[in-house]
């Protein structure tokens, strides 16, 4: 299982990252799109990064807004896998 990373880890990991925050035991981030199915045409780009790290993101749409969360649940709280995982989805289309 992957270890739960300090909060000088994650400040570190946190400062590379664009757009995110950290919220609680999360890393978050909101992405607006012309309309829903926009929103979830960019949803399912999230499968294959998602499946291939076997690490999987907890998604809240609305409309036209996609706001995805990352944590490692079997660690309780963030790992290296939460912003690994949140590189790869900044650098989806
Ligand atoms: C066995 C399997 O790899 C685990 O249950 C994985 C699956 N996807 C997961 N995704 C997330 N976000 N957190 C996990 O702890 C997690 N665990």
């Amino acid at each position: 299982m992957a270890s739960l990373l300090s909060d000088t880890e994650i400040q570190k990991r946190f400062s590379q990252l664009s757009g995110w925050t950290v919220e609680g035991n999360q890393l978050r981030c909101t992405w607006e799109f012309k309309d829903f199915i926009a929103a979830i045409a960019w949803v399912n780009k999230l499968v294959e990064p998602s499946e291939a790290a076997a690490h999987h993101p907890d998604i809240e749409i609305s409309y036209n807004k996609v706001t995805v969360n990352l944590t490692t649940h079997d660690a309780g709280g963030l790992t290296e896998k939460d912003f690994a995982l949140a590189q790869q989805i900044s650098q989806l289309d």
